[in-house]
């Protein structure tokens, strides 16, 4: 197999260490590609490059109407090859295709909601209280950026930082996940085919503890953009730390999904299905915990019940398959001991709970979907993030004992409700402590919308506007128009 490379200063390049990486397709543990298997060396490369490209280049005064176009062209690219991107991204996911095909529609509109927004905002003119003055505000590239991506939306988590940091003038290194890299590496075919120039966006691979260390602590980059757990969330924080960059965190959740009795149930339980089960609930908004309102907890847990009975596990590319496996076998153990934690403090297994008995699925990385009930808010199946297609079922009596278990977390990345009650609904929303919440609905996101969570969930906000003020710096320029002595000293 030819080794799949990097992309530093818009040359394709082995690792300098000529280390190599084997990625495996999680249905079946194959070998899908070989890649060039970065270290800090290649990090400390790819950061001068786009250290030059800032302070030497002519990208950050490109005007924004031009970065647009190239922008733009990059979303039409990504439509051109829509199905060779879904298909790598499900090789290497395990995801199915018809989710990664989704992904990729979410990505192109993604690049083309900030071509569009790039040139609106030309700043600001303040009414000055000195005489004889011009008082202006004017956006500017925050500088050199490192991003750094997860596994499980490896592209469109990429989307969300590529797109705002290249329209805003900023030049940028990104590392994918060292187990998905294979549509990181497509899109910087079509970011060059763009006419982006070279420095600009550099693409590094390898480990986080190297590469990933690397972006986080180095003194030459301005900003750090990372999407993954909260543990890797805090140390990159105190790497950022020596030289002060500007941090943007988007961590994990443990989300909410809180029915009453009034609920439109047939939608509910469909849509808790969806809430978890996509992706095998590898999802960091993913609606693990069910609370449900007492009085409906028996008919709802066995609706749901009967309905994760039938879904079919299988290879991705297979129409017919629901559900994929996980990404590996670390990630699967973690999953069931996870399981057997919160068996051993209480909690019943309703449906799944091991890996699947099915022969063909014995070479992937499979878990059963999972229901447990009678959970309760001390569990730690409750509290942590399983990350896997696991729900926990809790129940309540009233509406303020509702809010008080979906506020009960150390997350706060999103959560639904589901009632006819309008009233009761924005009521409940308005307590909710999450980035996000959905009244009947769960898991929608879109550009147009703010992403990101409350409390350990993460710091900042990706799509929107917002996101694309992550990647400015806010200047005001004085100018005094009739310059004259004070004579105080
Ligand atoms: N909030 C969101 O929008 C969002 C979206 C997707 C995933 N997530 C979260 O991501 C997590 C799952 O992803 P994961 O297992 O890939 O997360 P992870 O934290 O293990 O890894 C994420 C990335 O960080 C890198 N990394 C690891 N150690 C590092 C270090 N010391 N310094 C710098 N980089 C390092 C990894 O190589 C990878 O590229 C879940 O917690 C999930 O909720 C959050
Ligand atoms: C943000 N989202 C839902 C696309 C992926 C989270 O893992």
């Amino acid at each position: 197999m030819d080794i799949k490379k990097q992309y530093i200063n818009g040359q394709w390049v082995e690792a300098i260490s000529g280390n190599t990486r084997d990625i495996i397709n999680p249905y079946n543990q194959e070998v899908i590609a070989v890649v060039a298997d970065g270290n800090a060396q290649d990090s400390e490369k790819a950061i001068a490059a786009a250290r030059e490209a800032f302070d030497q280049g002519d990208w950050p005064n490109t005007p924004a109407t031009e970065r647009a176009k190239i922008v733009k062209k990059i979303a039409d690219l990504i439509d051109r090859d829509q199905e060779e991107l879904a298909k790598l991204e499900s090789l290497d996911t395990g995801k199915t295709l018809e989710e990664s095909r989704w992904d990729m529609e979410d990505i192109a509109g993604v690049f083309r909601y900030y071509a569009e927004l790039a040139d609106k905002d030309g700043g600001e003119i303040i009414n000055s209280p000195i005489p004889n003055s011009i008082s202006k505000v004017v956006k500017e590239p925050v500088g050199v950026c490192g991003q750094i991506t997860p596994w499980n939306y490896p592209l469109l988590q990429a989307s969300w930082k590529l797109a705002p940091a290249l329209v805003t003038g900023n030049t940028l290194i990104i590392k994918p996940s060292e187990i998905t890299p294979l549509t990181h590496i497509k899109i910087f075919e079509l970011i060059e085919e763009s006419g982006v120039p070279k420095g600009v966006a550099n693409l590094v691979l390898g480990p986080g503890n190297t590469v990933g260390a690397e972006l986080s602590s180095h003194k030459n980059v301005d900003l750090i953009s990372f999407t993954g757990g909260i543990e890797t969330g805090k140390t990159i924080m105190q790497a950022a730390s020596h030289n002060m960059k500007k941090i943007a965190l988007e961590l994990g959740g443990k989300n909410p999904n809180v029915i009453f009795a009034d609920a439109n149930l047939e939608v509910a339980i469909d849509q808790a299905l969806n809430a978890v089960y996509f992706h095998a609930g590898q999802i960091c908004s993913a609606g693990t915990r069910i609370i449900v309102e007492e009085s409906i907890h028996d008919t709802f847990v066995d609706a749901l019940t009967q309905r994760v009975k039938k879904i079919k596990l299988g290879n991705g590319f297979d129409e017919t398959t629901q559900m994929g496996p996980l990404i590996s076998e670390e990630h699967l153990k973690k999953v069931e001991r996870y399981v057997e934690k919160g068996i051993k403090e209480g909690a019943t297994v309703a449906v799944g709970g091991k890996r699947p008995d099915d022969a063909e699925l014995q070479n992937g990385f499979f878990y059963l979907p999972t229901i447990l009930t009678n959970c309760t808010t001390d569990m730690s199946v409750v509290q942590d993030e399983a990350f896997g297609p696991v729900i926990t079922v809790e129940k309540f009596k009233t509406e303020e004992e509702a809010i008080k278990l979906a506020n009960d977390s150390i997350y706060g990345l999103s959560g639904g409700v589901w009632t006819k009650d309008i009233v009761k609904a924005e009521r409940c929303v308005a307590k909710m402590r999450m980035g996000t919440v959905w009244i009947n609905d769960f898991n929608i996101y879109f550009p147009h919308a703010p992403w990101g969570g409350y409390k350990q969930s993460g710091i900042g906000r990706e799509l929107g506007g917002m996101g694309l003020e992550e990647y400015q710096e806010t200047k005001h320029i004085f100018h005094n128009l009739k310059p004259e002595t004070m004579n105080w000293f």
